[in-house]
C-alpha cells in the first residue's frame, strides 16, 4: 500500500532548517520533471502567472511526485471553489498571492479544512488526493501533510504580516518581491531601502510568530543575504529564468565571438 509521503518542506522549515526552491513558471511537465531531479528541496508550480490550468498542474504532480521534493501550487487567487478542485487533485501545499489580513488568512485556510476540522472545503469520496480512494483516513489526517505559504506583497499584508503569521494554518509568510516593491513604488527594484525595510519587518513579523518566512530571490547574493537574514523557504531560481537567460547569454557569446 502506498502510504503518503512526509512533507520534506514542512520537516525542513519546522526544524528551522533551510528549503531551497525552484519556480516553475513554464507550464510543462516535461521542465517541471527536470527541475524536480535537481536536488531542489521544493518547486513552486505557478498558477497565477503562468499558462496553467488544473490538468497542467495535476500533470506537473504526476512527475514531480517521483522525485524527493514537496510541490507547492501557487493559485491565482484565494477563491476556496478553486483551491478545492486543486487540492483534490493532489495539491497538499499551496501558496496564496497577496494575503493582505489575518481574516483572509483564516478564510483561506478554511477552504483547506473539511467541517469537522473547522472548514468548509467540499468532501469527496475519492479523488487524486487520496489515491482515487485508496488513502482510507484521507479526509482525518489530510491536514496534517498539508501546507500554507501566505504571500506577503502589498503595504497592508506587511502591516498585518504579524497577525497573518500567527494564524492557525499558517504554515510560512512568503514575500513577492514583485508585486511588493511595485505596490511600495519601486518597480521592478526590490532592493531599494525601503522595500528591504518592508522584507525584514515581514520576517521579524514571521520570527514573532515563530512561523518561516520566505522569498523569491533569483539573484544569487540576494538569495544569499536573505539565507543569512533568516529566510528559510528561499526560491533561488525558476526554469523559466534558467532557460531564457541561459539561451541569451549562450547565443550572445557567439555573437560577440563572430561580430
Ligand atoms: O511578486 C513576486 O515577485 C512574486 O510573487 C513572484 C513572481 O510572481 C514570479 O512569477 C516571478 O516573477
Amino acid at each position: 500500500m502506498l502510504q503518503e509521503r512526509k512533507n520534506i518542506l514542512k520537516v525542513l522549515l519546522n526544524e528551522n532548517r533551510s528549503a531551497i526552491g525552484l519556480w516553475c513558471s513554464l507550464a510543462e511537465a516535461l521542465t517541471t520533471e527536470v527541475i524536480a531531479g535537481s536536488g531542489v528541496d521544493w518547486l513552486l508550480i505557478d498558477a497565477e502567472h503562468s499558462p496553467n490550468d488544473l490538468r497542467s498542474v495535476v500533470l506537473q504532480l504526476q512527475v514531480a511526485a517521483a522525485f524527493p521534493c514537496e510541490p507547492v501550487v501557487r493559485l491565482p487567487s484565494d477563491d476556496p471553489h478553486q483551491m478545492k478542485q486543486f487540492m483534490d487533485g493532489g495539491a497538499r501545499s499551496l501558496m496564496i498571492p497577496n494575503v493582505r489580513s489575518a481574516d483572509q488568512a483564516r478564510a483561506v485556510v478554511s477552504a483547506m479544512r473539511y467541517a469537522p476540522f473547522g472548514g468548509i472545503r467540499g468532501f469527496s469520496v475519492g479523488h487524486r488526493a487520496n489515491q482515487f480512494g485508496r488513502i482510507k483516513d484521507y479526509h482525518r489526517d489530510a491536514r496534517g501533510a498539508q501546507f500554507l505559504a501566505a504571500q506577503i506583497e502589498c503595504e497592508k499584508g506587511v502591516a498585518n504580516a504579524a497577525e497573518i503569521a500567527a494564524t492557525d494554518g499558517v504554515d510560512s509568510l512568503f514575500v513577492g518581491p514583485g508585486d511588493l516593491s511595485t505596490n511600495l513604488g519601486a518597480m521592478g527594484n526590490p532592493n531599494a531601502e525601503h522595500v528591504q525595510e518592508a522584507i525584514a519587518s515581514v520576517l521579524e513579523a514571521a520570527r514573532t510568530a515563530g512561523k518561516p518566512a520566505g522569498i523569491l530571490a533569483p539573484q544569487k547574493a540576494d538569495a544569499d543575504r536573505y539565507l543569512a537574514d533568516g529566510f528559510t523557504m528561499v526560491a533561488v531560481g525558476s526554469d523559466l529564468g534558467l532557460l531564457a537567460r541561459g539561451a541569451d547569454n549562450l547565443v550572445a557569446s557567439f555573437r560577440s565571438e563572430v561580430a
